[in-house]
């Protein structure tokens, strides 16, 4: 692209100047200052940046001689700590840089800083007519205006191949995203599988031989997206949205009546059945072990009464808890225990807003996602009244499509807009894409998702003043072709062309 290297999302400070400097692509190479703190995480990383660098001049259709001795050579790396093995919400992602004639320096305190630094240096880089690399003269200062900032990915509706996930883990990375909320299970397939619990994905899977996600490949999405700063955060959906754990676990699920008959259906998780906590407590102790992240995600969103109010059982339960016909309080009941045995087990959770609507009582670290988007400001303003941290999703459900460019409205949204104190408003830690999976597969997520989540990245990334879509154009538009130069089949914003199309 022939205009200055933008960076998406805009960091916090920048200033650049017009003086350029020819970058010697080809060879690029990533140092260590003497005092920087080292590790293979950052080697890996460096080696992923030189391949998009060395490409990015590869690409030049014309050969040519550089006209100045070529000034930008290596990229100094200052990381001021050790490295930390995973990505968490509490990690420090900010980095300093600077690119000009006498030294071009990267300083972090922490690995995730440098990860973050690495992508924006990458896109400083850009290209002219001739196919010469440049660099402005540039200083950075940098870090996220929020800490949580997820794709939501839905595994379950349709199966995505790993290699889909990895895609989009690396876009999410040229995004600064750094969570995957892993929507691993619902009521369509199940194709976790469990060790302890095999018959789940045997049974409840698509097919148990090609649309499952063995430990190993559990593994390797979880490794994929360490090595980029990106937390997976998996979700385990109950005790609605669970129609595929019957498959494999008889008696786990509510069996529908009509009149004093069992219909055949089931319905939500039964919880009055102690065989239900048993199963939950040995399936989340497998969980604490397979995910190194501190959150699971609980789900806990559109339960169904239906099932419940029809079976006798169930009723005869709540009419010896006095609760008759009040079957918020069973289900709160359910979600009480979910939440007691995650925290004993060692989780902390995120759970969608219906928990906190449903007036569960919640440990006081809990996260609450707010996705229903029907004044979604006065429920932040509920949930963080009640002094629970809470992501914002509701505004950004990307499996609504439409024509036309969607992502200003996305990149319009403004999540601090609702009523509460200063102490309120931090309780917002971020937010979160969803792209449901009704109708998304390995086919058609990764344009559906890109650029159009990059539009929710800078706002949950930059300061809250960058907000002008005129301004915001034009730099989206070359982060698109960006992205598509380095793989990403991102789909276009509007008419027009990019200088080194698709292909
Ligand atoms: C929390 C949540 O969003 N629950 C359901 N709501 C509608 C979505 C599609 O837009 C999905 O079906 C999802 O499972």
């Amino acid at each position: 692209d022939t205009s200055p290297g933008s960076v998406w999302p805009q960091p916090q400070s920048q200033t650049s100047t017009s003086q350029t400097y020819p970058v010697l692509a080809e060879k690029f190479a990533f140092t260590y200052t003497s005092s920087s703190f080292r590790c293979s995480l950052l080697d890996e990383a460096f080696k992923r940046y030189q391949m998009l660098i060395m490409n990015a001049a590869a690409r030049s259709k014309l050969h040519f001689r550089p006209r100045a001795p070529y000034t930008i050579t290596t990229l100094d790396i200052n990381l001021m700590a050790k490295c930390e093995d995973y990505p968490s919400l509490d990690m420090n992602e900010a980095y300093s840089l600077d690119v000009g004639e006498s030294s071009t320096q990267l300083q972090a305190e922490s690995v995730w800083g440098i990860l973050r630094g690495l992508e924006t240096f990458s896109q400083l880089l850009w290209q002219t007519e001739t196919g010469e690399i440049l660099a402005n003269k540039t200083n950075i200062i940098d870090h996220p205006r929020y800490s949580h900032r997820g794709i939501l990915l839905d595994t379950s509706r349709h199966y995505l191949p790993l290699s889909v996930i990895f895609d989009n883990l690396e876009a999410m990375a040229y995004n600064k995203i750094n969570v995957f909320h892993w929507h691993i299970v619902d009521d369509q397939s199940f194709p976790y599988v469990s060790e302890i619990y095999p018959d789940l994905s045997r049974k409840g899977a698509y097919t148990s031989l090609s649309h499952i996600y063995t430990p190993d490949d559990v593994a390797a999405v979880i490794e994929f997206a360490r090595l980029r700063g990106i937390r997976v955060v998996p979700e385990f959906d109950t005790p609605g949205h669970s129609q595929s754990w019957g498959k494999g676990q008889p008696g786990l699920l509510t069996p529908c009546y009509s009149g004093d008959k069992p219909t055949g259906s089931y319905g939500p998780i039964n919880p009055i059945v102690d065989s239900t906590y048993t199963f939950i407590q040995t399936l989340f102790t497998e969980l604490r072990n397979v995910f190194p992240d501190k959150y699971i995600h609980l789900g806990g969103d559109e339960v169904s009464f239906a099932c419940w109010q029809s079976n006798p059982d169930i009723n005869n339960y709540m009419k010896n808890l006095n609760i008759t016909g009040k079957y918020n309080e069973l289900e709160q009941i359910y979600v009480q225990k979910v939440l007691n045995i995650s925290g004993q087990i060692g989780f902390s959770y995120i759970v969608w807003q219906e928990v906190v609507d449903n007036q569960v009582q919640l440990k006081d670290d809990t996260v609450v996602e707010v996705w229903i988007n029907n004044h979604p400001d006065e429920e932040l303003a509920k949930v963080t009244k009640l002094g629970y941290r809470a992501l914002l999703a509701a505004p950004w459900y990307l499996d609504y499509i439409s024509t036309g460019e969607d992502w200003m409205k996305y990149y319009l949204e403004e999540p601090s807009n609702f009523n509460g104190t200063d102490a309120q408003k931090k309780l917002l830690i971020g937010g979160e894409a969803c792209l449901w999976g009704e109708y998304v597969d390995g086919s058609n997520v990764t344009p559906r998702l890109w650029p159009r989540a990059s539009a929710v990245a800078e706002r949950l990334w930059s300061s809250k003043d960058v907000n002008d879509v005129t301004k915001a154009t034009p730099r989206l538009h070359q982060h698109r072709c960006r992205m598509v130069k380095r793989g990403i089949s991102a789909q276009p914003l509007h008419p027009g062309y990019c200088v080194h199309d698709w292909g």
